[in-house]
């Protein structure tokens, strides 16, 4: 069963920092009932701004897509105005979560150091963390995106048990095709993959299991070439997630 699963591509929509209860409504509405047409090969997630978690899990209860949250807090529980904690997010019937989101590096400042608490909270809250890595344009010109994203994975491979790691979803997400429209090349991303693979096979043998997607400027007449890599998992998608016909259209093209 597991080695099934992870075989199966994982799409996840990451919704940012968007939304209504009303648009959502039919968004959700329409995904579910898409998502029902699907086959098994293929597993569906959307990822939401956390006040819409309740609304999610009770319009998406039924339906076989799974939802989750877009960051959460480091800390347990506390005086920390303003964050929230993975119990919470968990509470609502929350499966996953993103962790270390480009938009949350750069906006947040949030380290190498942070990311790798929040994918340990997420652990022991019982949510899968979909830990993102990603090079920006600069550090690829420069020749730098084996070694930086080297550095974001070998950072959680320090910090996390190798029975925590087999948990997690990794996302290669290259900054610069992120909401530009310019997805990373299949090549491109062919090569960081088995980078990344190399990586977690020189750590232990059982992480090859670990599910790796590709997000950056994932839409409907890229998705298929995309998924078809061998070592592509799946899409952390942005964007086209918010338009239901474009999601599911990407989840069809990753149906076996
Ligand atoms: O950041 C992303 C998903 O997390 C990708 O966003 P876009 O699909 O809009 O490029």
């Amino acid at each position: 069963m597991k080695l099934l699963e992870s075989k199966n591509k994982l799409i996840v929509g990451n919704w940012k920092m968007h939304g209504s209860l009303a648009g959502n409504a039919l968004l959700l509405n329409a995904l579910a009932a898409g998502a029902a047409k699907l086959n098994a090969s293929v597993l569906t997630a959307v990822c939401v701004p956390f006040p819409y978690l309740a609304q999610v899990q009770t319009l998406l209860q039924q339906s076989c897509v799974a939802w989750g949250a877009q960051d959460l807090s480091a800390h347990l529980a506390g005086a920390y105005t303003g964050e929230v904690a993975g119990s919470m997010v968990a509470e609502f019937g929350a499966r996953w979560v993103i962790v270390g989101h480009s938009e949350r590096r750069l906006y947040h400042q949030e380290s190498n150091e942070q990311v790798v608490l929040k994918a340990k909270r997420a652990l022991e809250a019982g949510l899968t963390p979909i830990i993102c890595v990603g090079e920006t344009l600069a550090e690829r010109e420069a020749g730098q995106t084996e070694q930086v994203l080297g550095q974001q994975l070998q950072a959680v491979l320090t910090a996390l048990t190798v029975a925590q790691a087999e948990r997690m979803v990794l996302a290669y997400e290259p900054v610069w095709a992120i909401g530009t429209g310019k997805s990373a090349t299949v090549q491109e991303v062919s090569s960081v993959h088995l980078f990344l693979r190399r990586i977690l096979a020189a750590v232990d043998a059982k992480l090859a299991h670990v599910r790796v997607l590709y997000g950056g400027s994932m839409k409907p007449d890229n998705a298929r070439a995309l998924l078809a890599e061998p070592g592509v998992d799946g899409g952390l998608v942005g964007g086209a997630s918010l338009q239901a016909g474009d999601f599911l259209a990407i989840c069809q093209a990753a149906q076996a």
